[in-house]
């Protein structure tokens, strides 16, 4: 029996299998909702009960349009209307968002996620539009981007403007992502406004129904109204702490615990400032692979062949910053040549507190997928030996391999292993690095996601995590030797308390102060390496340097 999805219409070109639990009663066809619609909908976690039960007897989509195709039938639809770079936004910010689920739903077609962006657009939207240019990408990514980061602000203007305070819940995902999309234009992009609301409306109509273009047109033209007469329902920070904190979270865009704990760490106005950097667009930082004999004068021929804006490093040799630029250099092949890598300097700056030099041993125990095993690879010149550890088969074969492109495979060994079972009676290193897991707030500005995925509770089982990976560290240290523990956080409890509880534990071992390593700016009074966006403008990251008496 040929089934239509009356939910989502979300997937218009496929064909579904549907099991029918409702009784067919006086010749009605019951509604029915496809099982894709009703995976994608579980995983948003939005939907009641109610949504995914067999209703009334209508079997179209509301545009009308069956949400089936004839068997193996690929109608393609092409739509030159609508602006390509929403489009695919709308459909990587579905990704984020369901995760998973919408993922396998696109996988499910046999083609994986290499697959071309406007394929995507195709299964998911319903329709092609033209293939994306630079100018597309470059918007796609700040769309995503700058969208994912403002979510809780963005939500809750939309809620604020819909009349039915439960409107946003039982929205439909790929509608409330095409409201995110127009808000976020309209109030942190210099986009022309009216063109905004015209393209979105657009793509709602085309992607979802008439109704939906309707809502989008009516939600993004009382935005403009409210912003041009400065009434924006902005949240009042007032009340007691958590009510403050609150409000902040929304004007901020970050979740509430992040707000009181950073509150409490570094005083309201740091605070602030650090949820402001974590909201701007990150630069990036490039470190020339000096292995294959690539320099910095060279890299720096090459950007200005390219014509991508540059700034030298401050902190390091081989390092050259960028702000924009990063898809030219893609295409001309520089980073999957070999000649260089994207690595922040503040990760860069761990690798100067390891302080690699030619004929050491080193273990990298938390390697993958190898950035800092890459660098320190490049400082031995050919001599001595890094044993890369790492939990992870697949993110160590990723590492295995940009080794032996970068051509500094011939001093590393990966070890497929959990560092907590490793034999310390097999493998000593003079160096022993352990870059662990960890929060990742100090790189929430490169890693938009990052935030809405971490939770309160994750913090104390990455602390319990790092302690016992520093305590099996420990063990691999030759005597004379030294611990380097690392992590790209900016919070006190992964970072100054989980040293402070290892030599409590461990009286072998002693700081050694990183002010050897890196310039005073960087180094904290106990004597450790820490980057701050705040003060330095670089991603947040910590190491500490502890050597091994006996
Ligand atoms: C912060 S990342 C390391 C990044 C890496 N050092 C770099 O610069 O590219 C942490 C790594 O720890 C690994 N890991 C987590 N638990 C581990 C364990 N018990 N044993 C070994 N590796 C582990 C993860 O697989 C992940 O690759």
């Amino acid at each position: 029996m040929e089934v239509v999805c009356s939910r989502l219409s979300l997937f218009p070109e496929r064909s579904y299998t549907v099991t029918i639990s409702a009784r067919i009663v006086n010749g009605v066809v019951p509604r029915v909702v496809c099982s894709t619609c009703v995976a994608v909908v579980k995983h948003n976690h939005r939907r009641t009960s109610r949504d995914n039960s067999a209703t009334t007897s209508s079997t179209r989509t509301r545009t009308g349009r069956p949400h089936t195709s004839t068997t193996g039938g690929h109608a393609r639809k092409l739509n030159l209307d609508i602006s390509p770079h929403r489009a695919v936004s709308a459909v990587r910010l579905m990704r984020i968002e369901l995760g998973g689920a919408f993922a396998d739903l696109l996988n499910e077609q046999g083609k994986g996620s290499g697959d071309n962006e406007m394929g995507y657009v195709e299964r998911t939207l319903g329709f092609r539009t033209r293939d994306l240019e630079d100018r597309d990408l470059r918007l796609v990514t700040e769309i995503v981007g700058g969208t994912t980061r403002w979510k809780r602000y963005l939500d809750h203007l939309i809620l604020s403007l819909c009349h039915d305070q439960n409107t946003i819940k039982s929205m439909e995902p790929l509608l409330l992502q095409i409201l995110r999309i127009g808000f976020y234009e309209i109030l942190k992009l210099e986009m022309p406004p009216y063109a905004v609301v015209d393209e979105n409306v657009k793509l709602a109509k085309a992607a979802l129904r008439v109704g939906a273009g309707n809502m989008v047109n009516a939600l993004l033209r009382k935005l403009l109204m409210l912003k041009e007469k400065s009434l924006l329902p902005e949240p009042k920070v007032d009340g007691d702490e958590r009510q403050r904190a609150r409000a902040l979270a929304t004007i901020h865009s970050h979740p509430v615990w992040m707000v009181r704990r950073w509150i409490n760490h570094l005083g309201l106005d740091e605070a602030v400032k650090f949820m402001t950097w974590n909201n701007t667009d990150p630069g990036f930082s490039i470190r020339v692979n000096l292995a294959k004999g690539f320099t910095r004068p060279d890299l720096v021929g090459e950007l200005e062949k390219l014509k991508v804006p540059y700034k030298l490093s401050q902190h390091l040799d081989d390092f050259v910053r960028i702000r924009t630029g990063m898809q030219v250099i893609i295409q001309a092949g520089l980073l999957k040549n070999g000649f260089c890598s994207v690595q922040d300097e503040s990760a860069g700056l761990v690798v100067r507190v390891v302080d690699p030099k030619p004929g050491d041993s080193i273990i990298d125990c938390c390697a993958a997928p190898g950035g800092k095993t890459l660098f320190m690879a490049s400082c031995l010149n050919g001599q001595g030996s890094i044993s890369a550890v790492d939990v992870n088969k697949g993110r160590l074969r990723i590492l295995k391999e940009t080794a032996k492109l970068h051509e500094c495979d011939q001093v590393i060994t990966t070890i497929h292993a959990d560092l907590r079972a490793l034999d310390s009676n097999i493998l000593k290193g003079d160096k022993v690095l352990l870059d662990a897991p960890c929060s990742g707030l100090g790189v929430l500005s490169k890693r938009a996601d990052l935030r809405w995925n971490r939770r309160l509770e994750d913090m104390e089982e990455l602390i319990n995590l790092q302690d016992t990976l520093l305590d099996s560290a420990s063990n691999l240290v030759k005597p004379g030797g030294v611990l380097i523990y690392s992590t790209c956080s900016v919070d006190p409890d992964e970072n100054e308390e989980r040293i402070a509880a290892f030599l409590l534990r461990h009286p072998e071992f002693c700081v050694d102060s990183a002010d050897k390593y890196v310039s005073p700016p960087f180094v904290t009074e106990g004597g450790f390496y820490s980057s701050s966006p705040v003060k330095h403008s670089l991603d947040g990251a910590f190491a500490a340097r502890l050597l091994r008496s006996t």
